[in-house]
């Protein structure tokens, strides 16, 4: 018997006869083909799914090559879903791999493309695409496995909604955040340096150009305190004169030398004069360019013997230069080696500033802007006496990076398999929620699912698919359709993400197309019961199917129509709110595109007249004041 024979003999010995053909007919959704989706492509196709869509808006990366086991070195820099489908192909040619290179959060991803899947498997790596993924699942009705690893740890979660708790239900680890003063003005450890360079310097030298100075100006006008103004201008000036030079062709060079004298010498100085804050802690020491060059810097005493670093090296008497038998980027990086590096990165960033790119985010594996961290957070913390890094480490902390482990993915990736084939089966007391843990008497933990937290603010809702055309479709019409005749007289407010399109006091919207209120396909319409007595409906667009007559309504809702039931009161406030600051920054980038401004810009006092709009608002993060005075809470800085 070959070797293929043998293996569908196994599989349907293994399964039985029934699911074995149920999974030949079935269409998989594998959403990411990194280091577990690799894995868990291999397992879906010799498991037996005989359609699988393979979806990741990623290349291949050298880095991915030691654990992504479809890849070799020929393919770096190809599309990842494309190499992977390619690669899978071979051990199961009668299964049609479907490669689709693309982000899921694209609007064509809408729900009736989710629905042609009988399930999804998640291989993903970020919280923003999992939470769409299970929000999509939630409102298409779609069986999905969860999945994630850190290092040894993994985990693997079936979710069916009505069934298990989603994805949402439970709070995850909010993001690390440190307070705006220790990182601009007083940094006493490595991830602070890192941190004021990878989100504060990146930005203000590659990032967008805030017109700080025209702000100013207006602030000015308003009658803000003149001396305060007065400094920050000077300061937004002198980053808008380097900025310049950035931008200038040829003058790449002096521009590192002046982002240096600003930043690490003339800031310095700047911060020595409040000499409140350096009573009871450590001053900082301002560098001095051609001095570090020459060989000639040194710093005071003081700080020197408390440990510091010294000219090139540790002071600490046991290493004064760095070692070179190391890998290149575990290497210990001298003051001047970090200023060379520094003085490179920035010319080379300045060359694609002029080449026509207009803005640089730091991005671990983007070379250049690596180096400009590494250089510029190791000259800061130079400055303040603080032990520099490698590039290595400096990778692992402004990347967030835990080392991954290609064991542990590849035991996920299995386990995923088993949760997909109970949630097919319908082996549903047989699902588990299982975990890989860090402990050698106990490596594998399983526990039994648990129902929907039913303050859950994504799978409590009632989802509504709706095919429409948004260029003929008015928002109060879809709405009144949507809430049927049996709840046609509720006061509600509708919203979609975070912007509020109408409330029981305010239609001006209704008669709006739902396009020129960029509404379209693949985004969520949320009708929100103001009396709080049923569930929220979540209206999940689509468009219209090609064969719809021209003269007929421009929306489609199912027959019958799905009715919110009773709400279940929440014992407590939606587990996946994020912090406060984190979604005030957050906020929709195309919401000041859109017309009309949103209700938050028309009454600012409405909120206080309206409990459950306030809770739903401070539920999706947005920052309510209750009058004009009251001031934002604005003084952490977020890691992402
Ligand atoms: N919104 C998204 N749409 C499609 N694919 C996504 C999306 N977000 C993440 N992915 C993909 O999910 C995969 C996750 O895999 P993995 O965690 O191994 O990351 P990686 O980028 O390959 O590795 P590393 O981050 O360690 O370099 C990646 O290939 C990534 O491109
Ligand atoms: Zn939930």
């Amino acid at each position: 018997m070959s070797t293929a024979a043998l293996r569908t003999t196994h599989a349907k010995a293994i399964l039985g006869e029934e699911l074995y053909a149920r999974l030949a007919d079935t269409k998989v959704l594998v959403v990411g083909s990194g280091g577990i989706g690799c894995e868990l492509l291999k397992n879906v196709v010799l498991v037996g799914f005989g359609y699988i869509t393979l979806l990741d808006l990623d290349t291949i990366d050298l880095s991915n090559l030691n654990r992504q086991f479809l890849f070799r070195k020929k393919d770096v820099k190809k599309s990842k879903c494309m190499v992977a489908a390619r690669a899978a192909a071979h051990f199961n040619p009668n299964v049609k791999i479907t490669p689709i290179h693309g982000n899921i959060k694209e609007p064509q991803f809408d729900v009736k493309w989710f629905q042609q899947f009988g399930i999804v498997l998640n291989a993903l790596d970020n919280l923003d695409a999992r939470r769409h993924v299970n929000k999509m699942c939630m409102a298409g009705q779609i069986p999905l496995v969860e999945s994630g690893t850190a290092g040894y740890l993994g985990q693997v979660q079936p979710i069916l909604k009505d069934k298990t708790e989603c994805f949402d239900c439970v709070p995850k680890p909010t993001q690390k955040t440190f307070p705006v003063c220790t990182i601009r003005s007083t940094p006493s450890q490595p991830i602070h340096c890192i941190v004021w360079s990878k989100s504060y310097l990146m930005g203000q030298l590659f990032g967008e150009d805030e017109d700080a100075v025209g702000e100013l100006d207006e602030a000015e006008k308003q009658g803000e305190n003149a001396q305060e103004i007065a400094n920050l201008r000077k300061e937004a000036q002198a980053f808008s004169a380097v900025r310049q030079a950035l931008r200038t062709t040829n003058a790449q060079d002096s521009a590192a030398k002046m982002v240096f004298e600003k930043v690490f010498k003339t800031d310095v100085q700047n911060l020595l004069k409040m000499t409140d804050m350096w009573r009871s802690r450590e001053p900082p020491v301002p560098l001095d360019f051609d001095a570090i060059m020459n060989g000639e810097f040194v710093f005071p005493a003081k700080q020197r013997s408390s440990g510091a670093p010294a000219v090139n090296g540790h002071s600490n008497g046991i290493k004064v230069s760095p070692s070179t038998d190391s890998l290149k980027d575990q290497r210990e990086l001298s003051l001047k080696d970090n200023l060379s590096l520094f003085v490179s990165s920035v010319q080379r960033l300045a060359v694609r500033l002029q080449a026509g790119e207009e803005i640089i985010s730091f991005d671990k594996d983007d070379d250049d802007t690596l180096d400009f961290v590494t250089a510029s957070s190791n000259l800061r913390s130079y400055a303040y006496g603080i032990t520099p890094k490698t590039r290595w480490e400096i990778k692992e902390l402004a990347g967030n990076i835990i080392p991954a482990i290609a064991t542990t993915n590849a035991i996920v990736a299995g386990l995923i398999v088993l949760q997909a084939l109970n949630l097919l089966r319908g082996s549903y007391s047989s699902m588990r929620t299982t975990l890989l843990q860090f402990k050698p008497s106990v490596p594998l933990n399983a526990v039994g699912t648990c129902p929907p937290s039913p303050g859950c603010g994504i799978c409590r809702d009632t989802y509504i698919p709706v095919a429409c055309d948004p260029s003929r479709t008015l928002l109060g019409d879809i709405v009144k359709a949507a809430l049927g005749e049996e709840h046609a007289g509720r006061e509600v407010s509708v919203y979609e993400d975070k912007r509020v399109l109408s409330d029981p006091d305010w239609d001006d919207n209704n008669a709006r197309t739902l396009q020129s209120l960029n509404i379209t396909r693949g985004k969520f319409l949320n009708i929100v019961d103001e009396d709080e007595e049923r569930a929220t409906i979540s209206l999940a667009l689509s468009s219209l199917p090609a064969d719809h007559q021209p003269d007929a309504l421009p929306f489609i809702l199912p027959d019958p129509l799905p009715k919110p039931p009773r709400k279940v009161k929440p014992p407590a406030p939606t587990p996946a709110t994020p912090p406060r600051s984190s979604l005030k920054r957050s906020a929709p980038p195309s919401d000041d595109e859109i017309e009309p401004s949103s209700k938050r810009i028309k009454s600012s006092g409405a909120f206080s007249q309206s409990p459950s709009k306030k809770r739903r608002l401070e539920e999706d993060g947005l920052v309510l004041l209750e009058s004009a005075n009251e001031t934002l809470n604005d003084d952490v800085i977020i890691i992402d």
